[in-house]
């Protein structure tokens, strides 16, 4: 799998040359490596890689999948507890846990395996919960961009002490696919960028956390500020994802679930069934648009 393989534009190969001459190579957060585990025979007919943060979530999804499908449900792959892997044919089910931290370790060793497996024109998407910025809750959001904590698009590094930015892009093709399917299924959805925040609370101007060092009225004309720029949702991953998969040349999307609408409020109180209806929403978009694709 390189950016040339894939075909999404000008982006840089981003092969790391210490790693091909790695005669081991040890996923450490998934808890195999390419001496303990047949990658390719494994995983090289991966074509969709579908991540989240939760990891009971994520099982979920793969077992919804398989029933849907009647394809059969892998085991948990990983062998370590920091995520999960399932694997329904050729679509992985991968937990992200919660934020870029979290994301860029699941991103980087998931492309590692989709290296090693010799795995091609694989497509990741993030299906996710996100707080709406004035879109209904159970809005389904289609992400067309991602924006940082500073509102630019970019994604910020910290490296040998140095900040580097680097580049983000969501494949447009895919969210245009993803809308058709959305009105077919009578999912509500909407377009929009997301705002990228590095926490729950303040950085998305919550009341409601243990701290909070501005007004309401601030948290509105913030809220205000985005939605004037496009913003849409609010979750704590798109930037990072955004960027890697496009600086490693993958075609990537992002579909999240608006829990709420952040202008009227920040506590999350969903009855359990209609969370689980909301969950619902962005793996239907997502099956349809994968079941279309591989003709399943
Ligand atoms: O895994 P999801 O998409 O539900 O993650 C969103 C963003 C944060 O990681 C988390 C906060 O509750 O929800
Ligand atoms: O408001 C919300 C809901 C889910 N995830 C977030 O990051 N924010």
């Amino acid at each position: 799998m390189s950016a040339v393989d894939s075909q999404v534009g000008d982006v840089p190969k981003p092969i790391n040359k210490y790693m091909e001459d790695a005669s081991e190579d040890f996923l450490y957060h998934f808890g195999f490596g390419i001496k303990t585990l047949d990658i390719e025979a494994t995983f090289g007919d991966t074509k969709f890689i579908c991540t989240g943060g939760s990891p009971s979530r994520f099982k979920l999804y793969a077992e919804w999948f398989s029933k849907e499908t009647g394809l059969p449900c892998s085991e948990n792959l990983s062998r370590s507890d920091r995520f999960v892997i399932y694997k329904t044919g050729s679509v992985c089910w991968i937990n992200h846990g919660m934020g870029t931290p979290s994301l860029s370790i699941m991103l980087i060793e998931s492309l590692k395996l989709m290296h090693h497996a010799k795995a091609k024109d694989v497509k990741f998407i993030r299906l996710g919960t996100s707080g709406g910025i004035g879109v209904a809750p159970g809005t389904v959001v289609i992400s067309t961009a991602a924006m940082n904590g500073e509102l630019t698009d970019k994604y910020v590094q910290w490296i040998a002490g140095k900040r580097v930015e680097r580049d983000t892009y969501l494949d447009e093709g895919i969210s245009e696919d993803m809308g058709k399917l959305a009105v077919e299924l009578s999912i509500p959805f909407e377009k929009g960028m997301t705002l990228c925040a590095d926490d729950f609370y303040e950085g998305q101007m919550r009341l409601d956390g243990y701290f909070c060092e501005y007004t309401a009225e601030d948290k509105f004309a913030f809220l205000k500020l985005i939605h004037e720029k496009g913003v849409r949702n609010i979750e704590m991953e798109s930037t990072c994802f955004a960027s890697m998969t496009y600086r490693a040349g993958v075609k990537a999307a992002i579909v999240c679930v608006a829990l709420l609408n952040r202008m009227n409020g920040d506590q999350i109180k969903i009855e359990h069934e209609q969370y689980v209806e909301y969950e619902q929403r962005p793996f239907r978009l997502v099956t349809a648009y994968i079941r279309k694709q591989l003709g399943i």
